[in-house]
C-alpha cells in the first residue's frame, strides 16, 4: 500500500495495491495491520457508511465533538469526488488549514481523516458512491457543520462548482463561530 501524508501530515492518503487480471481487479479495501503500519494507529472502526450523490453535491464540512469525535477512512467506489479535511483543533499549529485530494473509482485512493478534522467532499462525476468507516458511532447531537466556503479557511474547491447543499450544510457556521476541539 502506498502511504502519503498530506500537507497536514495527520491526514494520510492511502493507495492499496490493485491486483488486475483479465477478470478485472482485486484489492484489500481495509486491512487492520496494514492500516496500523500506515498510520501508527491501532483503531477499531465501528460503523460503515455509504452515500450516493449526484454531480455538484457538496456534503460537509462535518465533524462530531468529543466524546464522539470520529476518525474516518473514506473512499469512492464509483465516480469521483474532491475530498477535503480541515483541522478544527484549536491547539494545532495547522488550525483552520485544509488539505484535499481527488478520490475516485479509478485511482482507488483512500483518505484517513483523524478525529479533530471537519470533512467534506464535492462530487465531480455524474454520480459518486462514497464509502467510509468511522471510529465512533453517529451522534447527531454532537455533530457540527462548518461552511464549505468559509473565506478564513479558503478551500480551493474545483473551479466552477455550483454546489448542491442540504439545508443543514447551507447553515454551516464560520470557523470563528464554530465549536472546535481544544
Ligand atoms: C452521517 C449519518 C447520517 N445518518 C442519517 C441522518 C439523516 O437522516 C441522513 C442523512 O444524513 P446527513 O445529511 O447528515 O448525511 P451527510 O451529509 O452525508 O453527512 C455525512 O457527510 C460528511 C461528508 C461526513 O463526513 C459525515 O460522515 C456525515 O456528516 O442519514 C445516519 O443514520 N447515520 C450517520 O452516520
Amino acid at each position: 500500500m502506498k502511504v502519503t501524508p498530506l500537507a497536514i501530515p495527520d491526514v494520510i492518503l492511502l493507495e492499496p495495491k490493485v491486483f488486475g487480471d483479465a477478470r478485472g481487479f482485486f484489492l484489500e479495501s481495509y486491512n487492520q495491520e496494514s492500516f496500523r503500519q500506515a498510520t501508527g494507529r491501532n483503531l477499531q472502526f465501528v460503523q460503515d457508511n455509504h452515500s450516493r450523490s449526484s454531480k455538484g453535491v457538496l456534503r460537509g464540512l462535518h465533524y462530531q465533538l468529543a466524546p464522539k469525535a470520529q476518525g474516518k477512512l473514506v473512499r469512492v467506489v464509483s465516480g469521483a469526488v474532491f475530498d477535503v479535511a480541515v483541522d478544527v483543533r484549536k491547539g494545532s499549529s495547522t488550525f483552520g488549514q485544509w488539505v484535499g485530494a481527488e478520490l475516485s473509482e479509478e485511482n482507488h485512493r483512500q483518505m484517513w481523516i483523524p478525529p479533530g478534522f471537519a470533512h467534506g467532499f464535492v462530487v465531480l462525476s455524474e454520480t459518486a458512491d462514497f464509502l467510509y468507516k468511522t471510529t465512533d458511532y453517529y451522534a447527531p447531537e454532537l455533530e457540527r457543520c462548518i461552511a464549505w466556503n468559509d473565506p478564513t479557511i479558503g478551500i480551493q474547491w474545483p473551479a466552477n462548482i455550483n454546489p448542491v447543499l442540504s439545508d443543514k450544510d447551507r447553515q454551516g457556521k464560520a470557523l470563528n463561530e464554530a465549536e472546535c476541539f481544544e
